[in-house]
């Protein structure tokens, strides 16, 4: 039963004219999310600095770009532009997580603020242009409780994280605009076990969960039609641990 504004399900069919942006997907989970989205009939623009093989797709359309530059950004907006009659999402999942440092801070801002910032200003008219639209934010739950170890990028994410409440105001009704804030999805490669053993007893969940989590709340948010400016905790359970009771 549909009424007022509901949206039949066909209109979350994918529409292979109107894509779906992922930026960071040349590794990890921005990759696993843009191959299970091609896997599911999206047509996927992929927005990362490296063109990887494994991303390597029929739905999957590489654009090699340094989010970063504004110069970059802009030729994936004129490429968008010229290329797709609509945009179905974009997914801002592009990041980087450095230590500490003037340097590290300006570059996480560009790519954690300035390039979301930039690109759903620039990209709002394609995404207007389907009927159900949505931008997710991939942000971290250390943005709501700080981190004392990356404090520019917990920052940063709180920053990205404060824009899914301006754009999802800014462009309602006709898109959707979440973020999704991880706890532990995947750990760097290589790191020391003590560390690894340390960060999983940080949740009362205590494994590594990997893209699923992340890649199965995007799917709802997609699917969802009552979803905009919320804030979608996916962190095992972490706010809960050790809790001063
Ligand atoms: N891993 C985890 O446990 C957690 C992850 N998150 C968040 O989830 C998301 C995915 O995490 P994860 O897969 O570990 O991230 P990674 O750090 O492994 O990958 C980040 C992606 O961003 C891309 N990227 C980095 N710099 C730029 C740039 N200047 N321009 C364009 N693309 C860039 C990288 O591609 P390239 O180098 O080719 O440019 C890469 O594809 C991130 O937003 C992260 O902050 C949140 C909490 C926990
Ligand atoms: N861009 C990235 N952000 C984050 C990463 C990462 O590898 N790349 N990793 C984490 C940690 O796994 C953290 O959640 C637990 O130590 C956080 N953000």
């Amino acid at each position: 039963m549909l009424g007022g504004n509901q949206r039949t399900d066909k209109l979350t069919a994918p529409n292979m004219n109107s894509p779906i942006l992922v930026t960071g997907a040349s590794q990890r989970v921005g990759l696993a999310l843009a191959l299970e989205l091609a896997q599911a009939g999206h047509t996927v623009v992929s927005a990362s600095r490296s063109v990887q093989p494994q991303a390597a797709h029929p739905n999957i359309v590489q654009f090699q770009a340094d989010l970063c530059q504004a110069t970059d950004r802009q030729a994936l907006i004129d490429y968008l532009h010229n290329h797709y009659d609509g945009l179905r999402a974009i997914i801002h999942n592009a990041s980087l997580w450095l230590d500490d440092g003037l340097d590290n801070l300006e570059t996480m801002f560009r790519l954690h603020v300035e390039a979301p910032y930039h690109l759903n200003l620039a990209l709002g008219d394609l995404l207007a242009k389907v009927e159900k639209a949505d931008i997710i934010h991939i942000c971290d739950e250390t943005s709501s409780r700080g981190s004392k170890s990356h404090i520019g990028y917990a920052a940063t994410k709180a920053a990205l994280q404060n824009m899914v409440l301006s754009f999802a105001e800014k462009y309602a009704p006709k898109v959707h605009v979440n973020g999704i804030l991880p706890g532990l999805l995947i750990l760097k490669e290589g790191g020391d076990e003590t560390y690894r053993q340390q960060t999983l007893k940080k949740a009362l969940l205590e494994f590594e969960p990997g893209a699923g989590p992340l890649i199965e709340t995007v799917k709802y948010l997609l699917a969802s039609q009552y979803s905009t400016g919320s804030q979608v905790v996916i962190n095992g359970g972490r706010h809960l641990k050790n809790r001063m009771t």
